[in-house]
């Protein structure tokens, strides 16, 4: 179930893959968050849902609660099941090397690479959000950025470099974390975002400025 994201997909992140009868009616995947699972290949060894998974086993570095010890590893054991049909990778991980090997084990097995990177303390430059975005964009089938906006300018600014690189071919995902940010998940696809996340339980957001999942589907449907 290898997943393209050759146009907009709606991923329900969650970190009980039990939750995905109640994410079909609304979205295109699963978001499983090894990070937050407490035996994340056990879950994915009897996974038998319908919609097909990001995994994800967000660093602590990066926003998450895994470790380093395994956790590529387990990544890219992920990478293996049917079930599974991308990976997320962070950038930062990719570039530095540390995760070349998880990379190239999705690869052998027909899963894409989502290669992330997110910005927690803010909205960086926009030369710098592009250049990252590129970066992230070369590296994996995907090339995801997440950034904290304190104002909708930086919401802006993210969207107009989200709209160049689609218009220039380049597949990315983009989003702007936090209540300033909120509405550019639900616009982001018109500017050519090609993944967009909500929770499948609106209590257990995986990131600030969440729309609930029902929500999302309903906006990105109307906006499009
Ligand atoms: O990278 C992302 C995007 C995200 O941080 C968001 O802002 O919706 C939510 C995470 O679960 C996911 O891995």
């Amino acid at each position: 179930m290898r997943l393209e994201f050759d146009s907009f997909t709606l991923a329900a992140s969650t970190a009980d893959l039990g939750d995905e009868p109640r994410a079909r009616e609304h979205a295109d995947c699963v978001e499983f968050r090894m990070d937050l699972s407490d035996d994340p290949l056990t879950a994915l060894a009897s996974y038998g849902g319908e919609l097909p998974l990001i995994a994800t086993n967000r660093a602590d570095w990066e926003g998450g609660e895994a470790r380093e010890e395994n956790r590529l590893e387990d990544l890219a054991r992920a990478a293996e099941f049917e079930g599974v049909g991308a990976i997320d990778l962070e950038l930062e991980a990719l570039e530095s090397g540390a995760a070349g090997d998880a990379a190239a084990h999705a690869h052998d097995h027909g899963t894409t690479v989502i290669a992330s990177a997110h910005e927690f303390e803010g909205t960086p430059g926009a030369d710098e959000m592009r250049a990252t975005l590129e970066r992230a964009s070369e590296y994996g089938g995907v090339g995801k950025l997440a950034v904290a906006a304190d104002d909708p300018g930086d919401a802006l600014a993210l969207l107009s470099i989200t709209y160049d690189l689609a218009s220039e071919g380049k597949r990315v995902a983009t989003m702007a974390m936090g209540e300033a940010g909120r509405h550019s998940r639900a616009v982001a696809p018109v500017y050519g975002s090609k993944i967009g996340y909500a929770p499948v339980d609106p209590d257990e957001a995986t990131a600030p400025g969440q729309y609930d999942l029902a929500t999302l589907r309903e906006l990105v449907d109307r906006l499009r």
